[in-house]
């Protein structure tokens, strides 16, 4: 490189800490954290995969609350329930908002995207729009559809063995469907259905435009004014965006078409009552958002639950656990169901452990404080990304009992295996920003779950000279949203009256969907 370059590099680089430098008022020290170089802070040990790794060592060495300087901005790390919850919940009225979007991430989306609002009344009145929708309450009406579609899971399950399919596209199908059932009101029926593989290429698209220096202008944005052949960004970006904004209004418009009740009609139908003033577009987007966030995180857990089946530690049985449970109070001659939930807390402690073991956010989704804080004798200045490294906070012995790496689903109960103890999650974020949608969540994760460990044996697939194949259960990509490396399992029916049962329930497309999403909307109109 000529001289000439490294100079523009290096003022480029004073520019950047210059405009991002916090200057504090405070004279306590910043948190603990590896040590930074002049200017460029700690960019040069900043992790370049599996970030949630390297954190969790990082804990081990700094402590619960760890600080580090990406070319002057701030980044502050929590590893522990306390921390997180003394910083975003308890202080969330000042730690609630969201970082920046890189400058390729904003041209993508042109503005709009609850996940990445700051904490405004604009960003207010959108929470109530969702929480109308998605909280106990209105949760707890969407069961028999879940049902509905996990039962259809177990068909196809059934019908191709498993082991020939891959069984994760069965597993997108059915919370695609979950979905854009309750989202649109209608069902996806085949994993290659077009509306899904384009939900599915815009949600990878969004998670590389959103990784640190994925795109040269995040950290130059002048590069934005050079033409556009020498800006491929530019295109990249307005591709997404169009493709989004089409699927979605298509989406939105098909709700609005269908003869059933369904989310899209239910919250236009309370902006327009209440007179709320959130535009056409923003309602769209916040809609198809929530479709974003619901996919990746319910397909991503129950893979990895297939993953703790087929690595579990023979020992530890908790499958063997969980069917005990099952004989004794739901027996053969039916499916499980979320009425069952009361009598089965063994169920409901595998599904806190899933998202424990392998939380779908395993760095956290930062949150941004407006002021300057003082915790524990340390400054946090304003404007510092705080992350939950949910990762490390679901690993933390103090809180969740010895072998954290392990999926041990007596963590969440007492002795006497029926009652739960008292330890908070993590897998759902913190404070005001919290998983609006973790009750669904739970609802699904619970049904399905049930209903496979009711159903069949779930081992690992077979290489053709018909040998195991051997499951790494820590093979994933790099984030941010945590996914199992494709790997084959076999679900074989664990006795004849399993096949006997579903043949005789049958499809369930021949079901009345529609009836079932009327029945839903005059539930919630009850409420
Ligand atoms: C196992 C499944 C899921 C997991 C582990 C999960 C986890 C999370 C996490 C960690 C956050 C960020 C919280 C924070 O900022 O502190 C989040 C946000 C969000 N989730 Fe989920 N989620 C799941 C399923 C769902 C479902 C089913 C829905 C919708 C039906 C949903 C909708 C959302 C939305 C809209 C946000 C943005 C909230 C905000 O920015 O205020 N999620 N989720």
């Amino acid at each position: 490189m000529q001289p000439t370059t490294y100079l523009v590099i290096f003022g480029l680089l004073l520019g950047i800490y210059l405009t991002k430098r916090r200057r504090s008022s405070s004279s306590l020290p910043l948190p603990p954290g590896p040590k930074p170089l002049p200017i460029i802070g700690n960019v040069h040990q900043a992790p370049t995969g599996k970030a949630w790794l390297t954190y969790r060592e990082w804990s081990k060495e700094y402590g619960p609350i760890i600080y580090a300087n990406m070319l002057g901005q701030p980044i502050v790390l929590l590893s522990t329930s306390e921390t997180a919850h003394d910083l975003l919940s308890k202080r969330g009225a000042i730690t609630s908002d969201r970082p920046h979007l890189f400058l390729a991430t904003e041209l993508a989306l042109k503005g709009f995207n609850i996940l990445m609002m700051n904490y405004t009344d604009q960003f207010k009145q959108h929470q109530r729009l969702q929480v109308s929708v998605m909280n106990a309450t209105p949760a707890a009406a969407y069961q028999h559809l879940q049902a509905l579609e996990s039962q259809q899971l177990l068909l196809d399950l059934l019908n191709t063995r498993g082991d020939r399919i891959a069984f994760q596209e069965g597993i997108r199908r059915t919370t695609a469907s979950i979905t854009h059932s309750l989202l649109y009101g209608f069902r996806i029926r085949d994993s290659n259905d077009p509306i899904l593989r384009t939900v599915l290429k815009l949600n990878e698209e969004f998670s590389e435009f959103i990784k640190p220096g994925a795109n040269l202008v995040d950290q130059f944005p002048v590069l934005n004014n050079l033409p556009s052949f020498l800006a491929p960004w530019q295109a990249k970006a307005e591709n997404h965006y169009t493709t989004k904004y089409s699927l979605r209004i298509q989406n939105f418009q098909r709700g609005m078409d269908s003869k059933s009740w369904n989310f899209s009609k239910h919250l236009k139908a309370i902006v327009e009552k209440d007179k709320l003033d959130t535009p056409f577009d923003e309602l769209v987007f916040e809609i198809g958002t929530i479709i974003d966030a619901a996919l990746d995180g319910l397909t991503d857990s129950l893979i990895w639950f297939v993953v703790a089946c087929i690595t579990e530690d023979e020992t530890s049985g908790f499958i063997a656990k969980a069917r005990q449970e099952l004989d004794a109070h739901v027996g053969r001659d039916r499916l499980p169901t979320l009425e069952d939930k009361p009598n089965l807390p063994y169920i409901t402690a595998i599904i806190e452990e899933i998202p424990r073991w392998r939380p779908a956010a395993p760095e956290g989704v930062p949150h941004v404080n407006r002021e300057e804080i003082t915790y524990k004798g340390y400054t946090i200045p304003e404007g510092s990304y705080i992350l939950p490294i949910l990762w490390t906070i679901g690993r933390e012995e103090a809180v969740f009992g010895s072998k954290p790496d392990e999926f041990i689903p007596e963590r969440w109960l007492n002795d006497d295996g029926k009652t739960f103890r008292a330890i908070p999650t993590a897998a759902f974020g913190y404070g005001r920003r919290t998983c609006p949608g973790r009750h669904i969540a739970r609802n699904v994760l619970w049904i399905v779950v049930a209903q496979l460990i009711w159903s069949f044996d779930i081992k690992a697939g077979v290489s053709e000279t018909g040998e195991p194949i051997v499951v790494d259960s820590l093979a994933s990509n790099d984030g941010p949203i945590l996914r199992a490396l494709p790997f084959k399992a076999s679900f074989n029916p664990r006795g004849p009256w399993v096949r006997e049962l579903l043949t005789k329930e049958g499809d369930t497309y021949s079901k009345d969907h529609e009836a079932m999403l009327d029945l839903i909307g005059a539930e919630l109109g009850n409420l």
